[in-house]
């Protein structure tokens, strides 16, 4: 199980015309749990703080606040060696898988690189591991060994970051943006053989994404975590959180996924005031989402909400909103 404690992540930033520099906060105060087998989706708009969570539970950024926790031990990731410990643990998908390949370098170097480095084959067994690897990400091995990563398909390169993102056997999986950079119609495959492969070995899937759709497809059974400037802003089973979502933010999101012909909405639309997100500074204390939220009154402006249990309209006990008045709210609508 991998634990996160109030783990934050700050940029100190100069701005155009500020002489001094503010503190930008990208990730703050997160608390999440994620155990070996459960599919969570991180929902949220650009910059609000996804990747860079993403790199702190993979090890390749440190956080400025705060603990990751392996098993309840807590497990700092400042060495090479801790790193290269670390990789074996959690691994990462990368959003665009071009970028992530030498692209003078043929499949096998690119595959075979990690696997001597983090001494998961020896020399005269590469070959045959990297085969194993392809094989089980269903692409031709014997083919796709000595081909350049410019000479696949994009589904195809997908796949082989997947391959290679298991080659090293973790536990847990982290899939950032993964098909957000593909045709429509690959996408649903490459969505099937995260969830194929991460049940077949009982991996952690944390799937990042902006797409609500994609979020209830992978993590259905699972949960979702809704993220705004920074801060998780809504959790819960991800059946819930959609038929039942309680921050302004999540319905907003939610409101404004196109439906298909004939489907109707069954929640109130909420349309935030801007459509700027704005930046959260560390000298700042409102709840991140006033400035654009409809409902939001004095309060809102002047203390920031924690993300706390929602016990009410039967929701399980692990829904959790950060809103003053999330409560309320839910109370007028049922009357
Ligand atoms: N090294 C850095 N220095 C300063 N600011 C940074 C740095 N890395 C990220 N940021 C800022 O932190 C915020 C969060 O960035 P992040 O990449 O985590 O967002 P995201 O939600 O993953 O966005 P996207 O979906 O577009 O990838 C952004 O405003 C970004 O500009």
């Amino acid at each position: 199980m991998i634990e996160l404690k109030n783990i934050s992540k700050q940029f100190d930033i100069k701005g155009k015309g500020h002489k001094k520099k503010r503190t930008f906060v990208a990730v703050n105060q997160v608390n999440l749990t994620w155990k070996r087998g459960e599919f969570i989706s991180i929902v949220g708009e650009s910059g609000c703080g996804k990747s860079t969570l993403a790199k702190i539970i993979a090890g390749l950024i440190s956080p400025s606040e705060g603990s990751l926790l392996l098993d309840e031990v807590e497990n700092k990731i400042n060495t090479q060696a801790q790193r290269a410990r670390w990789a074996k643990v959690v691994q990462v998908v990368p959003q665009d898988p071009y970028a992530s390949l030498n692209p003078v370098r043929k499949i096998r170097s690119s595959m075979g690189d990690a696997l001597l480095y983090h001494k998961m084959a020896k020399r005269n067994e590469l070959d045959h591991k990297i085969e194993e690897m392809l094989d089980l990400v269903g692409l031709n091995s014997k083919e796709t060994l000595n081909k350049y990563p410019h000479q696949l398909s994009g589904g195809q390169r997908q796949r082989l970051v997947i391959a290679r993102a298991l080659s090293l056997d973790p536990d847990f999986l982290i899939a950032d943006e993964s098909v957000s950079m593909m045709d429509v119609s690959l996408r649903v495959g490459v969505l099937d053989y995260f969830k194929k492969i991460a049940s077949e070995r009982e991996l952690g899937l944390l799937f990042i994404t902006h797409d609500f759709r994609i979020a209830r497809y992978i993590s259905f059974d699972g949960k979702i975590a809704v993220m705004y400037l920074g801060n998780i802003v809504e959790f819960g089973d991800t059946q819930e959180v959609l038929s039942h979502p309680l921050h302004p933010y999540t319905q907003s999101l939610i409101s404004a996924v196109p439906l298909i012909a004939g489907k109707e909405r069954r929640i109130e639309e909420v349309i935030p005031k801007s459509f700027e997100v704005g930046k959260v500074y560390a000298d700042r204390q409102q709840c991140p989402f006033a400035d654009r939220c409809p409902f939001a009154r004095t309060d809102c402006y002047e203390q920031k909400p924690l993300l706390k249990t929602y016990n009410g309209n039967g929701s399980s006990s692990t829904h959790q909103v950060a809103c003053h008045y999330a409560e309320a709210r839910e109370l007028i609508e049922n009357v």
